[in-house]
Parts: structure tokens; sequence; C-alpha cells
């Protein structure tokens, strides 16, 4: 896979944030993040944990309680029409208009943008299975998903943001569409996020992935070197502390067991080995997931 260097300016840049619903309990807690041209990130959390919430203030859908967010270098509440056009959004629930047929509808979204890429559509809609002329009502709700998905690949946004995109495809429709994430990213540097509970679809592809806990990003990077560089550890907590130290490893979770000792979830200094007669447990992507959201 080609990497894109990641010396540009973010694509979106959130700091900061803190946002809660009426009468409710802080869901974004003092949020910072960032993402960059040629990533594709998975933003992973529990249900509840503020992932929509997440990413409707990432786009501007809502104005949370302190904080600034940039989108491909404007304050988002600011965005000119140029830079809203190179803004892509497939909500959680559906928006399309269920009285169109497909070709309708796209016709309608196409005359919004300056770019709009016929032959990716008429490609994804021949593969996809979706005929242009049958009302989208009738349409399954996998078939409405990618729908969606395709009128969002359209206009070919530099900024993809998709809330659960897969939830109600097949795993053929899922593979597909991971395919055509990647695509975009390798075709065109854009950056894309999505929320996903699909923890096997992450690994197929060299993607980046975001906890989201706390109403925190709690920790982002690319899978496969989490994956390398995440062990777990066990032993009284003056042992670990005196490991930590030792391996200059940045302790992710701690887990308090009987008797003074502790598990340590830590993340490793990249090409730095466990030395030999260290208890170290590997983890994977279940493991992360369960500790750290
Ligand atoms: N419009 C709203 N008014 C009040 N509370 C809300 C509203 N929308 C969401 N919440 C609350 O905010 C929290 C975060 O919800 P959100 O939908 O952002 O989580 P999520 O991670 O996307 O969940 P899921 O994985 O279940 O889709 C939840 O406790 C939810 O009950």
């Amino acid at each position: 896979m080609t990497h894109f260097p990641h010396t540009d300016s973010p694509s979106a840049e959130l700091k900061g944030i803190q946002l809660a619903y009426p009468k409710g309990p802080a869901v974004l807690n003092g949020l910072d993040w960032q993402l960059l041209p040629g990533q594709v990130v998975g933003l992973l959390g529990r249900n509840g944990a503020g992932k929509t919430t997440l990413l409707e203030t990432l786009l501007g859908l809502r104005e949370p309680d302190a904080g600034r967010v940039h989108l491909l270098g404007q304050d988002v509440q600011h965005l000119d029409d140029a830079t809203r056009a190179r803004i892509g959004y497939v909500p959680q629930h559906s928006d399309l208009f269920e009285g169109f047929t497909p070709a309708q509808l796209l016709a309608y979204f196409k005359s919004f943008y300056p770019r709009w890429n016929d032959a990716k559509v008429e490609g994804l809609m021949s593969r996809w299975d979706i005929r242009a002329e049958q009302p989208i009502r009738k349409l399954s709700g996998g078939q409405k998903q990618r729908l969606s998905i395709i009128r969002a690949l359209a206009h070919e946004p530099d900024l993809l943001v998709l809330d659960e995109p897969v939830a109600s495809l097949d795993p053929a429709g899922r593979r597909d569409f991971l395919r055509e994430l990647v695509g975009e990213v390798l075709d065109r540097g854009a950056t894309v996020v999505f929320s996903t509970h699909i923890l096997s679809d992450l690994e197929r592809v060299a993607f980046n992935v975001a906890f989201l806990t706390q109403g925190r990003i709690a920790l982002q990077a690319p899978l496969d070197e989490l994956l390398d560089q995440v062990c777990a550890f066990t032993g009284s907590v003056t042992e670990m502390a005196a490991l930590m130290a030792r391996l200059n490893a940045q302790p992710l979770k701690r887990t308090p067991l009987e008797a003074g000792r502790e598990r340590v979830l830590a993340r490793l200094p990249a090409g730095e080995a466990v030395p030999g007669g260290v208890a170290v447990d590997p983890v994977n992507l279940d493991d992360l997931f369960a500790e750290l959201t």
C-alpha cells in the first residue's frame, strides 16, 4: 500500500471539544483529534460512547459547548462553498428520498457539486446491483446503504465521514466497500473516517484505529503498529513501574489484581522487544477494544 507523507496540514482538527446534551453528562470531554490526508481511520467505541455525536460535531452539525473544529483549514462554522463541496458524509440513518429513483437522487445531488465522477457512479451501481429506475423505497436496507455510499463517493470528497456505513451490508458488500475506501485514499490521498463495530473488517486493511472512551480519543495509531507494540504485562505494582520505566513503555490501562499485583496494557516504543524472562501476553484487536473502550 502506498503511504502518503503525513506532513500535510490536517484534514480535520478538533481541539478541546466539550459537549453535553441538556441535563446529561459530558459526552465529549476535552477531546483533541487530528485526521491527516491519506489516512483511513476506523473510529471504535462502545454503544453510547459518543461516536455519532463526535462525527456530527466534526462536521459542524452540532455545536460543542467549548472547543474548536477546523476542516480543510477552515473553521467548521464558516466553511465556504468550495470547501463544503470537498466534504462527504454518510449518516447512520439513511437520508435518501424514498420517492425518488436512484437515478433521480444522483442527478439531484450532482447539481450541487463542481466535481462528479459519472464513471465511478455507473461502475458502483452495476457492481453493487442497484437498479437506477426503481423507487428507493423498494430497495433493501443494504441497497439503500450502498446507494448512500455511492452518493458520498461520487463527488470525490477530500474528507469523507461515514457513521456505521457497513451496519447493514453483507460480508461481500463490506469487502467491496472497504476496497472502495482504500481506493479513495490510494488514488487521491483523501481522508476517510468511519465508525464501526465490526472489528474483523479493520484487520483486513492497514487502517488507523481510534478508540473513543470517556469523551476522548484514548489512542489512535495504525492497527498493525498497535498489534506489534501493545502487550499485557502482569506483576507486582513495583515490578510493573520498574518495567515500564526500563522499557520506556506507555501504560494504556492498569487493572488491579489480588495481592498487590496488576495487569498493565502498555505500548512499547517502535522496534523495542520484550526482554527474555518477562511474562507477557500478546493482544489482538478484540482485547484492545475490550480494554480501551
Ligand atoms: N439528541 C440527543 N439528546 C440527548 N442525548 C443524546 C442525544 N443523542 C445522543 N445522546 C446520548 O449521548 C450519548 C452518546 O450517543 P451517540 O449516539 O453519540 O453514541 P454512539 O457511540 O454513536 O452509540 P452507538 O454505537 O449506539 O450508535 C448516549 O448516552 C446517548 O444517549
